[in-house]
C-alpha cells in the first residue's frame, strides 16, 4: 500500500461459537457478564479505538436479529458503523463470511473473538499501529505462565506420554485482536483450506512474516466456567476504578 492511500480499519468480531467448553446455555456470546452481553463488551472494546470507523459482527446461526437488536439498545460509539451477518460452522468459516462483508474501501482488518470481551483498548490500538507501521499481520501475546509439555495424545483416557519440553521463553500465548494488511488476510482466506485455530497461522503459511506486540491479561478467552467469574471481578475492579 502506498503512503497515499487512506487507511480505514475495520474490526471483524466471530460470535457464531457455541461456547461449549461454557456448558449448557445461550450461545456464548449473548451471555452476560455483570448484566451485558459478552458481545456487547467485545465489540464497545473494538469500537472504543478512535481508528476503528467499522465492526463486523458475525452473529450465531439464527441469531443476526438478536444482535441488531442488541446493538440498537446498547450505547456504542455514534462514530462507528455496524454490520451484522450470519456466521459458519467453524471459527475459520465465521471469518471468511465476516471478511466477504467488508466495503472495498477497508485496508486494515482486525479479527476479535467475541469470547475476549475485556480487551483493553491501548492493546487494540498497538495492534493497528502496528499494522499501520508497516507490519502485515501482527498479534497481540503474553508469556507462558506454566511449563509446557508437548504429549502424545490419548484417546483412552490412559495417562499420555511426554514427547517433548519447548522452550518456555521462545513461547508465547496469543490473543486477539490479530490486525492484518486487508488484502493480505483475504489471499490467507481465500487459499488456505487447513484447520487452524487463529488467523494469523494462515497468514504464516503464505510464507509471511507475523509479528507479536504485548497482549494483555485482560484480553483472555472466556472459555470455560471459571472464566465467567474472573470476567465478572475484572469488571467489579474497573467499575471500582473507574466507573466503567
Ligand atoms: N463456528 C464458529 C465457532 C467459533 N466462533 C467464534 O470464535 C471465537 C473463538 O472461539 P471459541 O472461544 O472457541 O468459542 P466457541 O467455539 O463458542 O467455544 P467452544 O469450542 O467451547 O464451543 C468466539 O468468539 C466464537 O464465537 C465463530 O464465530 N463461529
Ligand atoms: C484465535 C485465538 O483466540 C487465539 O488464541 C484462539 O486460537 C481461538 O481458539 P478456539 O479453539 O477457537 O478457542
Amino acid at each position: 500500500m502506498s503512503e497515499d492511500t487512506p487507511r480505514r480499519t475495520a474490526a471483524v468480531i466471530p460470535a457464531a461459537g457455541r461456547g461449549v467448553r461454557l456448558g449448557p446455555g445461550a450461545p456464548k456470546a449473548l451471555r452476560t457478564l455483570n448484566g451485558t452481553p459478552m458481545l456487547i463488551h467485545a465489540v464497545r472494546a473494538m469500537a472504543n479505538s478512535r481508528a476503528v470507523s467499522l465492526v463486523v459482527v458475525v452473529a450465531p446461526q439464527d441469531g443476526a436479529t438478536e444482535v441488531k437488536n442488541l446493538l440498537a439498545e446498547h450505547a456504542l460509539p455514534e462514530r462507528t458503523e455496524f454490520l451484522v451477518v450470519p456466521g459458519g460452522d467453524t471459527r475459520q468459516e465465521s471469518v471468511r463470511l465476516g471478511l466477504a462483508a467488508l466495503p472495498a474501501d477497508i485496508t486494515t482488518v482486525l479479527v476479535h473473538d467475541a469470547a475476549r470481551p475485556l480487551v483493553p483498548v491501548d492493546t487494540v490500538d498497538a495492534v493497528i499501529e502496528a499494522v499501520h507501521d508497516g507490519a502485515p499481520a501482527v498479534v497481540p501475546a503474553l508469556p507462558l505462565a506454566d511449563t509446557v509439555k508437548q504429549v502424545e495424545p490419548s484417546a483412552d483416557g490412559s495417562p499420555e506420554p511426554v514427547v517433548a519440553t519447548p522452550q518456555r521463553a521462545q513461547l508465547r500465548s496469543v490473543q486477539t485482536p490479530q490486525g492484518f494488511d486487508r488484502a493480505l488476510l483475504a489471499e490467507a482466506h481465500a487459499t488456505v483450506t487447513q484447520d487452524v485455530t487463529d488467523d494469523a497461522s494462515m497468514v504464516e503459511q503464505l510464507g509471511v512474516q507475523v509479528v507479536v506486540v504485548p497482549g494483555h491479561e485482560e484480553a483472555f478467552k472466556v472459555t470455560r466456567p471459571l472464566d465467567l467469574v474472573l470476567a465478572e471481578a475484572v469488571l467489579a475492579r474497573r467499575r471500582a476504578n473507574d466507573g466503567y
